[in-house]
């Protein structure tokens, strides 16, 4: 059964990432699917890549709340507040689902005038079916909400239901975690160019490894330090890769990292 009738307010970078991988899972039917957006050119962005979907400018975004029965609110933390205040809406009898960073629920159930709000933690590759998201569940929210949050979340990935405290955390690791590892990859592809690959080449091999160790930790169920301890020949040539990024703290340049991003999360509210 594909979700029933959602109204995106907002279709930038995260809402293209999260409805497009629902509507490839076939989640999400394209006719059931109302975007309200203010960039006449965003909203052509969507008419040309669902041509099924309605996309409404933000003068129409009352009646496209109206007609929806999940309201998803994709838009920048600091635009929560207007939105949800916002009297041309009524967000009564409405699943509302916040995917903004560090907006709690107390500040989006007072907004919206109820308690039957979800908080999301998505992240970007949840638009080719690899998402990781954590949420957390407002007072009022039923198990046939839970249903259609997990339904929807899962059909682009990975989903754990957290406290909304653990909620900055999520933000740290998963959330912003797909750029540290966009870093990651590029500078495997410009150690290899430096040491002579053609740059498609040294690009390919550098993903195909991230995803391949990713698929490792996933599929083996091994610890991360056994895995690498497989890799590393005694005297070899991986030791001494792995001697100079201790030295340059790998290890704690990440978990500063993800406590740099759950600090600003934090701040956000
Ligand atoms: N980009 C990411 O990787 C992630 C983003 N998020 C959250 O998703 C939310 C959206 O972020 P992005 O998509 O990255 O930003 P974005 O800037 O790409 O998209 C926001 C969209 O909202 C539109 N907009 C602005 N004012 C509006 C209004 N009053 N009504 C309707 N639409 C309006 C903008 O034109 C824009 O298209 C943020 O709250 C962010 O914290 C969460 C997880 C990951
Ligand atoms: O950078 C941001 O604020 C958003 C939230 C998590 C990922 N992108």
């Amino acid at each position: 059964m594909p979700l029933p009738k959602l109204t995106s307010i907002g279709g930038g970078q995260m809402a293209r990432a999260l409805i497009g991988g629902m509507i490839r899972s076939e989640a999400m039917l394209p006719a059931d699917l109302t975007i309200v957006q203010p960039s006449a050119e965003g909203r052509s962005w969507w008419d040309s890549e669902y041509p099924d979907c309605t996309t409404e400018p933000i003068e129409n975004v009352g009646k496209a709340v109206g007609d929806a029965e999940i309201v998803l609110l994709a838009v920048k933390p600091h635009i929560i507040g207007p939105v949800i205040s916002n009297p041309d809406c009524s967000f009564d009898n409405k699943l509302v689902i916040s995917i903004a960073a560090g907006v709690p629920l107390e500040k989006l159930c007072a907004g919206v005038g109820h308690q039957r709000v979800v908080r999301v933690m998505p992240n970007t590759p949840s638009l080719v079916g690899e998402g990781a998201s954590g949420f957390c569940v407002g007072a009022d929210v039923q198990p046939a909400d839970v249903a259609n949050v997990k339904l929807m979340l899962e059909s682009v990935g990975y989903v754990a239901e957290v406290t909304e405290p653990q909620m900055d955390a999520v933000t740290g690791v998963s959330g912003s975690g797909p750029a540290y590892i966009f870093l990651l990859i590029e500078g495997l592809a410009d150690g290899g160019v430096a040491e002579g690959l053609p740059r498609k080449t040294a690009l390919a091999l550098a993903t195909q490894t991230v995803l391949g160790a990713a698929k490792m930790v996933r599929e083996t169920g091994l610890h991360p330090g056994q895995l690498k301890d497989n890799v590393c020949s005694p005297g070899g040539t991986t030791i001494a890769a792995v001697k100079t990024l201790e030295q340059n703290a790998v290890r704690a340049a990440m978990m500063s990292a993800v406590s740099a991003s759950a600090n600003r999360s934090r701040e956000l509210q």
